[in-house]
């Protein structure tokens, strides 16, 4: 049988394919250093002439939010998952048997905390994501409001890092999940997670105002 994938389906086209090179982009500036310091002035202007060609398609942000939250399926822009997003690893979430899910990423040295392993806001940032995925999964749609995190080992930067998020259960509006960072056999991180129905209209009302509103 073929797993369902939880999160966006990677595209190697368009947006996806230009947040993807812009990944590798990033990459290459963390690993090269201070060492392209005598080329920089002309990298800066190469880049330059690229984010004004890109910038010229954008439209104002109210308008790009309101896009982004209309397309169906899972998100394609968040800071974990979104493979539209260069910013993001981006990570792909499975669905198993038992309705938990589960992942695999590598991270480079952009997301590098102690040396040579990952920032724990990194790895709080994918728990926080693949709970909230969890419980999405599950049929809640729920905002966090806790995320208790234990940072048992550390993470080294190239490892492959497996992600396990489950649902717990519900209580009210309330609803927790639970999580874990592994490499290899090693449990690297454990998360437990509060999370908020987004059930009623003012709840939604409030994640649904866009910036220019709330000034
Ligand atoms: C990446 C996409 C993220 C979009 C998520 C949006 C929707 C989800 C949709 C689909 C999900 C799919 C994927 C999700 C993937 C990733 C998830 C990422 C999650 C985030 O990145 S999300 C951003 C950070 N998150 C916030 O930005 C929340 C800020 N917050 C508030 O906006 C309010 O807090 C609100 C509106 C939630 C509730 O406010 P309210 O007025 O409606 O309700 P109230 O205060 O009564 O709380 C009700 C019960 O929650 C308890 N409670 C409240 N706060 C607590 C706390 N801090 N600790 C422990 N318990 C707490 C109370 O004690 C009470 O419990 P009880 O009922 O037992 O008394």
């Amino acid at each position: 049988m073929e797993a369902t994938l939880a999160t966006a389906q990677p595209r190697d086209t368009g947006i996806d394919a230009v947040a993807s090179a812009t990944r590798r982009l990033v990459d290459a500036i963390t690993r090269a250093g201070g060492a392209i310091d005598a080329d920089a002035d002309r990298i800066v202007a190469d880049l330059d002439v690229l984010t004004a060609r890109i910038d010229a398609h954008a439209p104002d942000l109210p308008e790009r939010i309101a896009t982004m939250w209309r397309q169906p399926g899972p998100g394609r822009f968040d800071p974990a998952g979104g493979t539209e997003n260069p910013l993001s690893p981006p990570v792909s979430l499975w669905v198993e048997p038992d309705g938990s899910l589960r992942g695999e990423v590598t991270l480079g040295l952009a997301f590098q905390g102690p040396p040579g392993h990952i920032h724990g806001g990194t790895s709080a940032m994918l728990m926080d994501h693949a709970l909230g995925i969890a419980n999405a999964r599950a049929g809640y749609a729920a905002v966090t409001v806790g995320l208790d995190i234990s940072f048992r080992a550390a993470i080294p930067i190239g490892s492959t890092i497996t992600i396990l998020a489950r649902h717990d259960g519900r209580d009210g509006r309330k609803v927790r999940s639970s999580g874990e960072l592994r490499v290899g056999d090693l449990t690297c991180v454990t998360a437990t997670g509060t999370f908020v129905l987004m059930d009623d209209p003012s709840t939604r009302e409030k994640f649904r105002r866009l910036p220019r509103e709330q000034a």
